[in-house]
């Protein structure tokens, strides 16, 4: 017999690994992968990320922080371009990959922080995330719509397509690429919200609006959040040491800002936080910034205040008579 009502309500919420224990375990995982486009260098993003100290001021937060260290993903050796898309296996299979990580630190109750890498790592960040939590919504936050298919790309490059492999509205809109048959599209234009976004193609203007259209018409509903971060959306002066950087991005206040409502909504499950170059900083300081940049998001998603902790006194405290000050 089927369960109705109120107790099949409970049921599903206790059972759901999108709900269990999620403020106090988290889980990091690193994705050094950087064939999503042509610059080197942002396979470094977990190891700088980390070396700025990210398990630390984790930790600080009350949070158990489960580093599940870094992934190894294999380059393959027959991979010829899909039209004048570079390296479709290789990317094809690094995502399968890091789909099952997400999948299996979220089904094992973590929230769980994705490190990039380049921002080709949402396809499967969001697909291994989508298996335990069907019903999740995608925030992205990025310079860019990384919603182009292989007809539209300016450059090939996969990390400016991931958007439109998810996307069920965009299915006819996409050819098979060589890699990705282990996936198929399921989220709906309505699930997504972009933030940041100042560098948009021209081909892709029309599925944008579209996009927008949608979102502003359904506002999401109480889902889990799967939050893409691609550190570009801040402006080049903040997070100078990234492959793409646009000017007229994020101030540090607004991208704490996202990052704090976000936390507020108690719905955070997964963020990527991805294109973190530090072979591109023209300076050590340069690299510091950006680096330092994304361990501040992370905190600030999973809590971290700008207001301090409050702490409560069951009586304001006065000064006594010898605490006057003399001259
Ligand atoms: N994740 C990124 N940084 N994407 C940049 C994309 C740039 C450009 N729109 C392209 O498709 O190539
Ligand atoms: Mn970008
Ligand atoms: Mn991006």
């Amino acid at each position: 017999m089927a369960l109705r009502g109120p107790l099949s309500r409970l049921l599903r919420f206790t059972l759901s690994s999108c709900q269990q224990n999620r403020s106090h375990s988290v889980a990091v995982l690193g994705a050094p992968f950087s064939k999503g486009q042509k610059r080197r260098g942002v396979e470094h993003g977990p190891k700088a990320i980390r070396d700025a100290g990210l398990v630390e001021r984790l930790s600080n937060l009350d949070y158990a922080v489960h580093d599940f260290g870094d992934l190894t993903f294999k380059h393959l050796e027959k991979d010829e371009h899909f039209m004048h898309v570079p390296f479709p296996r290789t990317v094809g299979r690094a995502n399968q990959l890091l789909s099952g990580a997400v999948s299996g630190a979220v089904g094992a109750g973590h929230t769980c922080i994705m490190l990039g890498g380049d921002h080709s790592l949402a396809i499967g960040s969001v697909e291994g995330h989508a298996q335990q939590c069907p019903d999740l919504c995608l925030i992205w936050v990025d310079a860019h719509a990384d919603i182009n298919t292989p007809l539209t790309s300016p450059s090939g490059n996969l990390h400016g397509q991931s958007v439109a492999f998810l996307l069920k509205d965009l299915q006819n809109k996409m050819p098979e690429v060589p890699g990705f048959s282990w996936m198929k599209p399921f989220l709906s234009a309505r699930d997504l919200v972009y933030i940041g976004l100042r560098d948009v193609d021209p081909a892709l203007y029309l599925s944008f609006i579209c996009v927008h259209y949608i979102t502003i018409k359904q506002p999401m509903k109480q889902r889990p959040i799967h939050l893409s971060f691609d550190i570009d959306a801040f402006d080049p002066s903040l997070a100078p040491a990234t492959g793409t950087p646009v000017n007229g991005g994020l101030t540090y206040r607004e991208g704490i800002y996202v990052t704090e409502e976000i936390h507020n909504t108690g719905l955070l499950s997964v963020m990527d936080v991805v294109e973190v170059n530090p072979t591109l900083g023209a300076t050590p300081e340069a690299v510091e910034a950006t680096t330092s940049l994304a361990v501040d998001i992370i905190s600030s998603a999973l809590g971290q205040t700008r207001e301090g902790a409050h702490i409560t006194f069951p009586k304001i405290p006065e000064p006594k008579e010898d605490t006057e000050l003399r001259l």
